[in-house]
């Protein structure tokens, strides 16, 4: 069973088009990115998993279903536009909110405690949220997400705001909460922590599908079929020069890129660099998340 199916799914608003047929599922536990440029229809898609809105046609399962009100608490979700109760304190507000979710009181004092010590802001748990700094604002809007221990936990921009030890802070969790076996769905515009995380990805782009599958084979099918080497001797460099069926030669400091001609793999490439010359170091060339999506948008743009 997956998590989350979608299928032919549209909406429209006022008569534009916001959403188009849009098709892809969720596996349980993985961690799967919700990317596109801003307005692509992110917020809205998640919005209508969630039931907040409504289709106007195709279908939506979550946990194999309709989104029943029992299995709307065993979801977590941490919303795009934040909003926390500024004059309750810290440990008062995150119990609140897991009994809400069905956590009866005791489970939820320990759920609490225990979060905020996981993420070193157990001192601060008598403190009211608007005494907070932004950062520490969007840590506990994370724990609230969670602290119902949800099986399906949906993530819009959740490092927004955070500083680069708080981005890893929260990666690291995000990572932990899949090696548990929860399913996490994660829409950012920061790409290199979607690489990082995702294990699939779909990425829209003025409501439509453009991408959608497993993060290395998408890295995959985009490669630019070169071949990053470096020798222990820079005249190697002469001797490679002399090898037929390479196209183009880039150095970059120590290494330099190699582009076979059409027909030729890397691989044949690199068992004739093998018998020439000295290699150190050989690594087949994967575009980067960021690169495919500014490739991606600009292909779409061109149509
Ligand atoms: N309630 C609404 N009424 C009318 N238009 C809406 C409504 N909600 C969203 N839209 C429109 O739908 C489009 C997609 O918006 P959405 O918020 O889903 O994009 P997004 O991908 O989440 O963008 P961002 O990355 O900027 O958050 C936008 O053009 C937006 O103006």
């Amino acid at each position: 069973m997956h998590a989350v199916e979608f299928e032919n799914v549209s909406k429209s608003f006022s008569e534009k088009n916001i959403l188009e047929n849009i098709s892809f599922s969720v596996r349980q536990g993985e961690i799967f990115g919700l990317l596109g440029p801003n307005g692509a229809g992110k917020t809205t898609l998640i919005r209508l998993l969630l039931d907040i809105i409504r289709p106007d046609s195709g279908e939506i399962r979550v946990f194999g279903d309709f989104l029943s009100p029992a299995a709307k608490n065993r979801i977590g979700y941490l919303p795009e536009e934040r909003g926390l109760y500024k004059k309750t304190r810290l440990l008062d507000m995150l119990v609140y909110l897991a009994q809400l979710k069905g956590i009866p009181e005791n489970q939820a004092r320990l759920n609490a405690e225990s979060l905020l010590k996981s993420l070193e802001l157990d001192q601060y748990k008598n403190k009211k949220v608007e005494e907070l700094s932004k950062g520490m604002q969007q840590k506990i809007q994370f724990l609230s997400a969670i602290i119902h221990e949800p099986e399906l936990l949906i993530l819009d921009e959740p490092f927004s705001g955070l500083d680069p030890v708080n981005t890893k802070t929260v990666m690291v969790r995000i990572l932990g909460l899949r090696a548990s076996g929860k399913t996490i769905i994660l829409s950012t515009h920061m790409m290199e922590q979607a690489q990082t995380l995702c294990d699939r990805i779909l990425m829209l782009n003025k409501g439509r599908r453009v991408l959608y599958g497993p993060v290395d084979e998408i890295r995959k099918e985009h490669g630019k079929n070169s071949l990053i080497v470096e020798f222990a001797e820079k005249g190697n460099l002469n001797a490679i020069r002399e090898i037929s069926g390479i196209k183009k030669i880039i150095e970059h400091g120590k290494s330099v890129e190699l582009f076979p001609e059409e027909g030729i793999s890397v691989q044949l490439l690199l068992e004739e660099l093998v018998r020439k010359a000295n290699l150190t170091r050989f690594e087949k060339t994967f575009p980067s998340l960021n690169e495919i999506f500014i490739e991606t948008l600009e292909s779409v743009s061109n149509e």
